[in-house]
């Protein structure tokens, strides 16, 4: 039996050309902009136009490529070790495509897609796994996919988020520092809709608070805030920019939407924020860590297979 395990993620630019073609493949796909073509891709072609030069600035700020891309490939190196199959990533919005790994792949007997997104969204997750039976269809291999919704709820996903604040706390007293889960937005009228989301958020953050408790950790205060809003439109609240307003001490960030780092956290959160959080005086801002490839995280992603192995 021949199986590969292809984790699938929203990309990021793997070079500063590539941020156009980024923005273009998200902002065309019907789970983004809900609208039918072709007012979509008019639509699309305004935000991207918008968004353009602002975004290109936020990738040169690190490095001109998103980190998204490094740390993907590093759990990649790292899960292989462990699993008995060939892994490798597909990217939604940037090269590989599903259709570069799938041609690759097409002849394993079984290939196991999971997620790198572990709650599940009309906008990532249904949005990946659709745009993958798509193009296992027209290989006519469809039959061979196994997927997962979501495992934000998970033990293991749950103490490698602990192990991430831990370490971004450096030994010194929790109970000094606030505590906020910065979660990805959404907008409102999606979450309408009945996307899962943000119930399946709150649900991770009340997994991790357990997850402190078990441990012993205790902040002084513990917040959820949503970050990387865009446009007019209504986001999930509350924004992080209030929240860091109500922040009275050291404070702790904790990026909940992701299992790997990208320009959303190391841009957004670390470089915007961060100066924002130094406006305000708040005199100890810290991000911790997205799991990436942290132990805990590594047999999580060894276990969701497993577990898809037996169905
Ligand atoms: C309408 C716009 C957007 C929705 C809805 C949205 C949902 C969503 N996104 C992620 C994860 C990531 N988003 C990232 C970047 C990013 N997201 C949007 C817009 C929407 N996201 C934009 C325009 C961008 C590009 C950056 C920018 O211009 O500000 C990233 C980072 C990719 C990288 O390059 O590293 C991630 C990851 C989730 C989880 C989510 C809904 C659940
Ligand atoms: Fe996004
Ligand atoms: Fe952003």
């Amino acid at each position: 039996m021949k199986r590969t395990i292809v984790l699938m993620n929203m990309g990021g630019p793997n070079n500063l050309d590539e941020v156009k073609v980024f923005l273009k493949n998200m902002f065309n796909d019907k789970y983004i902009i809900g609208a039918p073509q072709p007012i979509r891709a008019m639509i699309g072609a305004i935000i991207v136009s918008k968004r353009l030069e602002i975004a290109k600035e936020n990738y040169k700020k690190l490095g001109g490529i998103s980190p998204i891309v490094g740390h993907t490939k590093r759990l990649v190196r790292r899960f292989s070790n462990m699993v008995d199959a060939d892994v490798f990533y597909e990217m939604r919005y940037t090269y590989p495509f599903a259709k570069d790994i799938l041609e690759k792949v097409k002849n394993y007997d079984e290939i196991y897609a999971i997620p790198m997104y572990p709650h599940y969204s009309s906008t990532t997750t249904k949005s990946s796994i659709e745009d993958l039976k798509k193009v296992a269809k027209s290989f006519g291999i469809e039959n061979k996919i196994k997927t997962i919704d979501s495992y934000y709820d998970s033990d293991l996903y749950n103490k490698a988020i602990v192990e991430r604040i831990k370490e971004a706390l450096k030994g010194e007293n929790s109970e000094d520092f606030e505590l906020i889960f910065s979660a990805h937005g959404l907008t409102q009228r999606t979450i309408n809709k009945g996307d899962l989301y943000q119930k399946h958020i709150l649900a991770n953050v009340e997994c991790a608070k357990k997850e402190l408790q078990k441990q012993n950790i205790n902040f002084k205060k513990i917040h959820v805030a949503y970050q990387s809003r865009l446009g007019p439109m209504e986001w999930l609240r509350p924004y992080m920019e209030d929240k860091l307003k109500e922040i009275k001490s050291k404070v702790i960030v904790y990026p909940i939407s992701f299992t790997v780092d990208n320009s959303e956290t190391l841009g957004e959160l670390v470089l915007e924020y961060g100066e924002l959080a130094h406006e305000l005086g708040i005199k100890d801002y810290r991000v911790a860590k997205a799991p990436n490839h942290h132990p805990y995280f590594l047999l999580n992603l060894k276990e969701i297979y497993e577990e898809m192995k037996k169905f």
